[in-house]
């Protein structure tokens, strides 16, 4: 990535705005009552604040996680170490059609490329999931992590840092269960088998930061998305209210915590996965480490039977978790002339009486 290529551009529409707006009210959601033995009334009042966030923004922060600073440290060094590898070494371990894990540098998200580069590891290893094959079906494989030979620390890190995360995400999940009026295991069984899966992001400087955008515009697939990011500010969150993209500022030891498709079918849209991109700038480098909670693939993905009645009738048709996002997969892999999978896509139409 030496110069920016016209595949690069985003249109006049999607370019960074010159300056951009920080969020001051971004809810940050202190968890230690997690970590104590709390009694139930601040039990249920976290999973209140919880549910406010996801609601009214669909992103959260979280402090007093639980999450060991040095853990931390060690996961986003080890990033930085791999992305300044030589090029070979990276390419050793790229990912392709076959295989979506693995280092790659030309991801397209709605078919513009992304000025970043990427490393994709599965939490279980292997995982089966749905591919695309040379006939253009979709066909169940084993998918394998690929670890660079010569680096094996960047294994232990991200293995060390998924042991917290996924201890993090579960708790988040039954918070989240709480806060639709559900059992606080509501959600477990869907992650026998789960597909979660890490990326580590690599946004380097880059030459046109008006024109390019580390990471278009999109929303996450999954269920809930908790997220490392760097000091460097770069994440920008559409803000529900007025549609603005606003700037989230980093807070030092912070996990930000975001929505995902799933959990907005599965709520049948009382909280809402909301578009999200980063912007990138001239000097600085930034990295990120998104954590994603998938489930099984073969999870029929609808909205919760006891979340809809007669008079909340269910707003999606299900989906199948596998197809969805080894479709998606395939728009990210390469440029293509049509839209990428979105849930809208299962959107029940209903017709008002002025339609
Ligand atoms: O780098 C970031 O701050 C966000 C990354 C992200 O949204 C993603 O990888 O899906
Ligand atoms: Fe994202």
């Amino acid at each position: 990535m030496v110069e920016l290529d016209s595949g690069f551009i985003q249109s006049i529409e999607h370019r960074p705005k010159p300056h951009s707006i920080e969020a001051q009210n971004i809810p940050l959601i202190d968890l230690s009552p997690l970590n104590s033995a709390a009694d139930s009334a601040s039990l249920s009042a976290l999973a209140a604040e919880i549910g406010g966030a996801c609601r009214d923004w669909g992103f959260f922060q979280v402090i007093n996680h639980g999450v060991p600073p040095e853990c931390r440290e060690k996961v986003e060094s080890a990033s930085r170490k791999f992305f300044g590898l030589p090029e070979t070494e990276k390419k050793a371990v790229c990912r392709d059609a076959a295989n979506p894990f693995g280092y790659y540098d030309s991801e397209h998200t709605k078919n513009v490329r992304d000025w970043k580069e990427v490393f994709d590891f599965a939490v279980e290893n292997p995982i089966v999931f749905p591919v695309w094959n040379e006939r253009g079906d979709l066909e169940l494989k084993e998918l394998f992590n690929k670890w660079p030979q010569s680096f094996p620390q960047l294994r232990e890190a991200c293995e060390e840092h998924v042991a917290e995360m996924e201890k993090l995400v579960f708790k988040l999940l039954e918070l989240v269960a709480l806060s639709l009026g559900l059992p606080e295991d509501r959600f477990n069984t869907f992650f026998n088998n789960q597909t979660t899966r890490v990326r580590l992001n690599h946004y380097p400087p880059c030459p046109a930061p008006h024109l390019a955008l580390g990471l278009g515009r999109h929303k996450d697939t999954g269920v809930l998305t908790i997220l490392a990011q760097d000091d460097v500010p770069g994440l920008e969150v559409k803000r529900k209210t007025d549609g603005e993209w606003i700037l989230v500022k980093p807070t030092p030891g912070a996990y930000i915590i975001n929505v995902g498709d799933i959990l907005q079918v599965w709520s049948n849209d009382e909280y809402e996965s909301v578009e999200h991109r980063v912007v990138v700038n001239g000097e600085k480098e930034r990295f990120s480490i998104p954590y994603f909670l998938y489930p099984a693939h073969y999870t029929f993905v609808e909205p919760l039977h006891e979340l809809i009645s007669e008079q909340n009738p269910a707003k999606f048709k299900g989906y199948n978790w596998g197809e969805f996002r080894a479709t998606r997969n395939r728009g990210n892999f390469k440029r293509l002339d049509v839209e990428n999978i979105q849930i809208s896509h299962f959107r029940i139409s209903t017709y008002t009486s002025d339609s």
